[in-house]
């Protein structure tokens, strides 16, 4: 144990998820090593705002010390390039936690999906790793840090490897800062060109130049500049605005690498006053269903970044990045505050509503756009179908579907295309788009020409569980209750089925209830299948199939047992009144050929294979 007196170093081990993404960084051939200095630029940044944060309530924490601000020193003699910020610092303990282990346990998948990854590299570069990205430019890197109000400074150094040293800094030393945090890369050999000052100012301007504080480059004479333009880019007239600018404030507030898909600028006037600028991006970040669902969104307050964590947008939009920079708001506002804030919740309220409005104008004005977000986002926006009541409509009219008529398709154009008489809008849900194509719940509804959605994706088969409907239109899933096609004209009238003798059909239906006993809660004659013999579905009551195959996968299921739907024109249903001894294996083989096509595997599989081969070799013998 050392303690601030004590100048002995101390050796300790990294987490095994920094060992296993420093060992990533150190042997990486990624070309775009680039982004370390966004990130080692972002973490001061971030630091600068949490000082000023903190000194709204503790003023002394700035004192008349420097105003929070970045520097970076290349020194070509010694091979170093020093990133130092005047901002919050770190103590002792800070140090060890911060920079030993990962803590969010997005980033924590992330490494494990990086080193299964064959394109491993290539997402290092789409979404930063944080400091630790600086391995991929540096042998050795020596942090020095002061919590600002704090006696002391520690210096944690480390060469990757499984561990780092930690030790008291020597407060006389002209790197130990006076407040803050200094990051001294010993740089690799062919990481040379990161000295150059023309190198740092490109990177800067592409990545950091909406860094809100400035960012000073010393050149070899000890003289700094400023090299970026510091400016809340939100705060300026949308007149005086290029697309380039937005794109690059895009890339430095989201620390992104892709282009927006959608800008959203406005400055909304009035009881609140706030400005507003936000992007979706193109392309899905690492941690999209990450549980906690959080929408990061960073909150403002007359330029004075407060947190990003206040919730400003409902879950169902958490992809959106951007800034909402409010000028009423109080500068001191507590976590409570945030929670309960009545001004927060009209903020959200009206931005959602901004949000919603713009996604409906891109879709029908760039459609191309709207189709990059909705390819990345599409799951997740639909998540708003069952949270957000008040919008539900106008998100199923944004929703894009693969139906049975093609892809991309709308509820609008749905509903235009209803086959006379068809009043519910059909689906079926299940784990891909081909083996949904060869469900047989959809023959009925084929033979008639109705359009059927297919849904593949996880979050469909929850929020289906609603009971929802568009223009009038009930949504009606093809593997639950019972569907009536009746009054829906065939397409080839000559493929009607004549109907059964209601004693036949009464006869059937009592042999295989008696087989397959409560295996099943029920058997009836199918209005969904034309050719095949049989299918599983739910009951009107409770969960879809889908639904509740997802939650028995989690243990959550009520365990419903399905229906069995039977197609009394199938020569194997036809069969089983005058099939003896057979009609168990018969009456099991509907069963379990239902769940295979449903892609369930039959609860005993080697029985049903020993069904299958007597029912053969008995066709055999009789022939
Ligand atoms: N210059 C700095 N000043 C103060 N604290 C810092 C500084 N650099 C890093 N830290 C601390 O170390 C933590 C880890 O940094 P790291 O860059 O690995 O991840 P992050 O910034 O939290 O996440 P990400 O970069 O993935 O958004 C930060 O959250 C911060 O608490």
């Amino acid at each position: 144990m050392t303690t601030a007196a004590d100048p002995t170093v101390e050796t300790k081990a990294f987490q095994a998820e920094v060992s296993e993404l420093l060992n990533l960084m150190v042997h990486s051939v990624y070309s775009e090593t680039d982004i370390f200095l966004r990130e080692l630029i972002s973490n001061a940044s971030d630091a600068c705002d949490k000082l000023r944060y903190e000194a709204i309530s503790n003023p002394a924490l700035i004192g008349d010390g420097e105003a929070p601000k970045i520097r970076i020193t290349p020194d070509k003699s010694a091979n170093t390039l020093t990133i130092a910020d005047s901002g919050i610092g770190m103590d002792r303990q800070e140090l060890i936690d911060n920079l030993g282990t990962i803590a969010r346990s997005g980033t924590k998948s992330f490494v494990s999906r990086l080193k299964d990854a064959k394109d491993g590299l290539g997402l290092i570069g789409q979404f930063g790793v944080g400091f630790y990205s600086a391995f991929m430019v540096a042998e050795r890197i020596v942090v020095t840090s002061r919590r600002a109000g704090g006696e002391e400074a520690w210096t944690w150094s480390s060469a990757g490897g499984a561990g780092f040293e930690i030790a008291s800094a020597e407060l006389n030393d002209a790197r130990t800062p006076g407040r803050g945090t200094s990051i001294e890369l010993h740089l690799k050999k062919d990481a040379a060109k990161y000295l150059e000052a023309y190198e740092i100012e490109r990177i800067v301007r592409a990545y950091s130049d909406n860094i809100q504080f400035p960012i000073e480059l010393v050149d070899d004479k000890g003289e700094a500049k400023q090299i970026n333009s510091a400016s809340a880019l939100w705060q300026r007239p949308k007149s005086e605005l290029t697309q380039d600018d937005y794109k690059e404030a895009y890339k430095s507030i989201a620390g992104a690498f892709d282009e927006p898909a959608m800008t959203l600028h406005y400055r909304a006037e009035g009881r609140y006053s706030y400005a507003v600028l936000l992007f979706a991006p193109s392309t899905k970040p690492f941690d999209l269903f990450d549980p906690e669902r959080k929408a990061r969104v960073k909150l403002y307050v007359r330029r004075v970044f407060i947190t990003d964590d206040a919730d400003l947008l409902p879950a169902y939009l958490r992809f959106m990045r951007g800034v909402i920079d409010s000028e009423d708001l109080p500068l001191n506002l507590s976590r409570e505050m945030l929670q309960n804030n009545p001004q927060l919740a009209q903020i959200r309220k009206a931005v959602t509503g901004r949000i919603i409005g713009e996604l409906e104008m891109l879709a029908d004005k760039q459609p191309e756009n709207f189709e990059i977000i909705w390819d990345a986002f599409g799951p997740v926006i639909k998540e708003g179908i069952y949270e957000d009541f008040e919008r539900r409509e106008k998100l199923l009219a944004l929703s894009r579907f693969t139906t049975t008529a093609g892809e991309k398709r709308t509820l609008r154009q749905y509903v235009a295309d209803l086959k006379p008489n068809q009043t519910e809008i059909y689906f079926l849900a299940g784990d891909s788009i081909e083996r949904l194509k060869g469900n047989p719940k959809l023959e009925s509804a084929t033979a008639r020409g109705i359009e059927v959605l297919l849904l593949t994706d996880p979050v469909d088969a929850f929020w289906t569980s609603a009971p929802l409907d568009f223009e009038g239109k009930p949504l009606k899933s093809l593997s639950q209750g019972d569907v009536d096609f009746s009054l829906i004209p065939l397409l080839d009238d000559s493929k009607r089925n004549e109907s059964k003798s209601a004693t036949d059909e009464a006869d059937i239906i009592a042999a295989i209830k008696l087989n397959l006993g409560d295996r099943i809660s029920d058997v009836r004659a199918s209005q969904r299948l034309t050719t095949s013999a049989s299918c599983l579905v739910a009951g009107s009551h409770g969960p879809d199939r889908e639904l509740e195959r997802l939650l028995a996968r989690q243990n959550r299921g009520a365990g419903a047992k399905p229906i069995l739907e039977i197609n009394l024109h199938h020569p194997l249903v036809t069969a089983i009144p005058k099939a003896g001894a057979d009609a168990a294996d018969l009456s099991f083989l509907l069963l379990e050929q239902a769940q295979i096509l449903d892609g369930e595997l039959p609860e005993d599989p080697a029985a049903f294979a020993g069904r299958l081969n007597r029912l053969v070799v008995s066709g055999f013998s009789k022939g």
